[in-house]
């Protein structure tokens, strides 16, 4: 029996992580996919053709990488839904709008009316009845000085050449950001209540957990 078995995962669940950048949600959509034998869903960043262009000149930019992100995270989203589920998601969709495109908005980086080209599509393909919201979203916390040495230790150049406010700032948003999030059920993960990389077996405690707070919200529901 596999672990998905044994804590009675349905098959068809969509998990999406959330978190601040260099949290570890890539290293946990690998380790969840490959426990449940799910499929992932990754944001591409190697290919990305304005990531560089936009850390370089965040202005410039901005709205033409939020535009791509979310076309991008919406062919996921088809992909998913044509599969019938059984997903991980490395970041939902949520946090393009909650948090990157409103700091680089509100920090003055992303115009008014970008800002407002880009919500009212986000809105209008996202905000709908018709939209699958995640059967759960795993949020990963944990703290400012572990995650900077995350983000170092990745070693992105274009990660490396931000200055450590624009982390620091992204951090406070985040923690904000998860308090107010209601679009779907949210279990939150620290960082340092597991180590999924030096500990082999640190994955089932967390399906086990899984496991338990999707059977409470399905409760919930009835
Ligand atoms: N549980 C962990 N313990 C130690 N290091 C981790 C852990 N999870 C991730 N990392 C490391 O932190 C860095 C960022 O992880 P990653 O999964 O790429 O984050 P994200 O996808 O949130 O940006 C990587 O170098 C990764 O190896
Ligand atoms: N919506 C976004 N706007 C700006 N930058 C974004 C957005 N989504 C992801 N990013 C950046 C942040 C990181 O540099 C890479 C990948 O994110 P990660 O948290 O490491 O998976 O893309």
């Amino acid at each position: 029996m596999n672990l998905r078995e044994k804590y009675n995962i349905p098959a068809n669940s969509v998990i999406t992580i959330a978190g601040t950048v260099g949290v570890g949600k890539s290293t946990m959509t690998n380790a969840l996919a490959n426990a449940l034998n799910f499929r992932t869903s990754f944001e591409k960043v190697d290919t990305n053709p304005y990531l560089d262009k936009f850390y370089a000149d965040f202005e410039r930019w901005s709205f033409h990488l939020q535009i791509y992100f979310l076309a991008e995270r919406f062919k996921e989203q088809k992909r998913i839904f044509e599969y019938g589920g059984g997903f991980i998601q490395d970041r939902s969709i949520y946090e393009d709008t909650g948090i990157f495109a409103k700091m680089h908005f509100e920090k003055g980086t992303m115009s008014p009316v970008d800002y407002e080209t880009y919500t009212s599509l986000f809105d209008a393909m996202v905000m709908t009845p018709y939209f699958p919201h995640p059967d759960l979203l795993i949020y990963l916390e944990g703290s400012i000085e572990d995650i900077l040495e995350r983000i170092h230790e990745r070693g992105r150049p274009m990660e490396q050449q931000t200055p450590v406010e624009y982390w620091k700032e992204m951090h406070q948003r985040y923690e904000s950001w998860i308090d107010g999030f209601n679009a779907c059920p949210v279990l939150r993960l620290n960082i340092n209540e597991y180590d999924i990389i030096a500990q082999e077996g640190s994955i089932e405690p967390i399906i086990e957990r899984i496991s338990h707070f999707m059977k409470q919200t399905q409760l919930l529901k009835k």
